[in-house]
């Protein structure tokens, strides 16, 4: 299989997965599909295994160009605007697998999509890795599991080896959760 196929087969991997853990949230099966749906599960852990890599050949969270870097860790987003890095922007949607309660995302899951955002700006091909140092997310208004969202992620200023970063999550016209951030470079022989 050439590299484009292989991650295009993982990309629609990943977006069953995605719709299997929406529907597993939602569902309270009863014992004999439980049961099933534990020995079918069971199966496919096992024959993954035996095709286990090296986290520099993975596609999982690895992939800028597929929906969500190729995982299902973090809620569904597209980037639609990529100018690393100064300014990512693009769409996201929380599955029914974020859910907090009453309808809302839980509130971890927000600061895990900006996280995500913030780290692909901020380690950009050709730029040193960096790490969060912090991340602050200001929750003004409900995130709706299901609603269709647009996000801005850019950065705000660089100092040495930091580098402040900002971002906003949009329902529309409200904005529903802000963030902002510090990534600090990497030294060399830091893990
Ligand atoms: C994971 C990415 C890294 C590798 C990437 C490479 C390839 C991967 C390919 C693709 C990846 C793309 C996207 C990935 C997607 C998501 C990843 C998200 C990133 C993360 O999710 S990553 C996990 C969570 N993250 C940690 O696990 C960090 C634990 N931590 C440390 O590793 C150290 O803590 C570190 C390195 C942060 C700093 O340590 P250090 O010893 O190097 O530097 P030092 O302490 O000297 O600070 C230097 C200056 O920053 C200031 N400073 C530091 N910390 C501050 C704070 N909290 N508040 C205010 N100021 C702070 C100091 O005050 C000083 O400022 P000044 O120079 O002005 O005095």
């Amino acid at each position: 299989m050439t590299a484009e196929a292989s991650l295009r087969q993982h990309d629609a991997v990943v977006t069953r997965l995605r719709h299997f853990l929406d529907a597993l949230a939602s569902a309270a099966p009863d014992e004999q599909s439980g049961e099933r749906l534990r020995h079918d599960l069971a199966r496919w852990t096992e024959d993954l295994r035996r095709y286990a890599v090296p986290e520099s050949r993975r596609y999982y969270g690895r992939s800028p160009t597929l929906a969500s870097a190729g995982q299902a860790t973090t809620p569904w987003y597209v980037v639609d605007e990529a100018t690393p890095p100064e300014r990512l922007a693009g769409r996201a949607s929380f599955g029914t697998f974020f859910l907090g309660g009453r309808g809302a995302a839980h509130g971890g899951t927000i600061p895990l999509l900006f996280d995500e955002l913030f780290g692909w700006l901020a380690n950009s091909e050709g730029m040193p890795p960096s790490r969060t140092a912090y991340l602050t997310t200001n929750y003004r208004a409900v995130v709706g599991i299901g609603r269709p969202l647009t996000f801005t992620a850019w950065t705000d200023r660089v100092e040495g080896r930091k580098r402040f970063l900002r971002a906003e999550l949009r329902d529309g016209d409200t904005v529903c959760a802000e963030a902002d951030a510090l990534f600090v470079t990497l030294r060399p022989g830091q893990p």
